[in-house]
Formats: C-alpha cells, structure tokens, sequence
C-alpha cells in the first residue's frame, strides 16, 4: 500500500459485527498463526464482508475462496512489522532505520502510528486467494505475502509472460471489485471494504468500519470450545 493517503477519511462506525470466517464455506489457513506471528488461529471479518464473499463466491463457482487472514489486531499487526523489519534490517545491513521502515511499510502497516487505524484491524480487509474446483490454489505467479515487485496486482498485466497467471489474476480481482472492495495496488492478494483505505479509494464521504481493538479471538476460541 505504497504511500497511500487514508488517515483524514471521517469515520462513521456502523457497528457491523466481526463473525467467525470458519462458519462460511470457504477454506480458512491462518497463516500467521501457522508461523507463530498470530496466537490464536480464530479467523474473523465483519459480517457484511463475509456476505459479499460468499456471494462472490456462488458466483465464480466452481472455484472456491481460501483465506489467509481477516481481522488482525494492532498487537499481531505489530508483530508482523516487526518480523518483516528485521528480515530486512538482516538483507540491507547499511541501511538507516529510516530507510528500513519505509521499505517495510511498502507491503506491512506501521501500526506505531495512533492517528493510522491498519486496514485489518478494522476487520474490513482479507488477505485470500482462489481454489479450483480440486481444492488447488490457483496460480498467481508468487506466494502469500511474497513482499516483491511481482505481487503488484497488475505486474502480470505489465508484463504479460504469463497469460494464464494473469487471467487468474484477473478473475479475484475482477471478482472483488465487481462487488465493491479495493484491490491494494502491491498485493493480489489483499482486499478492503469499508475502511477508510476503502473510503479513500472511493471518494466516499466517510469510512463505516473503524479499529476494533477489544476483541480477543483467543478468549473467543475459548468460548466456542466450550459453547
Ligand atoms: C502483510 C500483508 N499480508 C498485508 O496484509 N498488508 C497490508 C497492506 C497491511 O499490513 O495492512
Ligand atoms: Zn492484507
């Protein structure tokens, strides 16, 4: 999300709850819980979200959604910087501590920040992609959180060398914005709606999805288990 502007977006919270992504028929792979960046593997949006997915979904059928991440609070998101931060301080050892932070913030929200809310703390972005009709992940050209040039949403577009990851490409991002979300510029893989990044995007008079911040998945798990 290069340089996106989205903090001055009014905000008008319409309480639309977080609701639990492993209740929907989509595959769901937390994959910062799978490596250690995310306590809990709970996996949730707001419930508008996982609406418009599932309708996306009955759409492009026979293909399926399988989700990466949803809601991410502040505390994960910093662990996530943080983790990104230190991969790059140990590629570009000269590099100033400045530098190094605006290299990470290229593909990770600074969550230091009080005044920018991160889109995922507002659980209006998703990180996803697409499974064929054999449950296998569509060829997008590079994995989940691949933090290069080739992620970009329209690399393939630019460069067309190969014609069947850009139509796959085409298809979730054509998809996804069809039904309103933003498609972030840097990674195929991640979308918004309702946030102020979204707001933003839009030209909408305000954002409907602000931070959640007291939402405790790993007490929520807790909860289901027993409930
Ligand atoms: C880290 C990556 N999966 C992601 O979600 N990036 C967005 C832009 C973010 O951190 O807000
Ligand atoms: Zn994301």
């Amino acid at each position: 999300m290069t340089a996106a502007e989205f903090e001055h977006v009014t905000l008008r919270e319409n309480g639309d709850p977080l609701t639990d992504l492993t209740r929907y028929p989509f595959e769901c792979h937390p994959s910062y819980f799978h490596r250690g960046l995310s306590p809990t593997n709970a996996m949730f949006a707001r419930q508008a979200v996982a609406e418009l997915l599932v309708d996306i979904q009955r759409a492009l059928a026979p293909l399926t959604f399988k989700i990466w991440d949803g809601y991410r609070p502040r505390r994960v998101q910093r662990t996530i910087f943080d983790d990104h931060l230190a991969t790059l301080r140990t590629r570009h050892p000269d590099a100033s501590e400045d530098e190094l932070r605006k290299k990470a913030e290229v593909f990770v929200t600074d969550p230091g920040s009080s005044r920018r809310i991160p889109p995922h703390a507002t659980g209006g972005a998703v990180d996803l992609t697409l499974l064929d009709a054999h449950g296998r992940e569509l060829d997008m050209g590079t994995p989940y959180d691949h933090f290069g040039p080739e992620s970009a949403a329209l690399y393939f577009e630019d460069n067309a060398r190969n014609p069947a990851v850009r139509n796959n490409r085409r298809i979730l991002r054509d998809a996804m914005t069809g039904a309103g979300f933003r498609c972030d510029a840097d990674e195929w893989w991640h979308f918004d709606f309702g946030n102020q990044i979204w707001a933003a995007h839009h030209g909408a008079p305000a954002a409907c999805y602000g931070e959640i911040e007291d939402f405790d998945p790993t007490i929520w798990s807790v909860v289901k288990r027993s409930g």
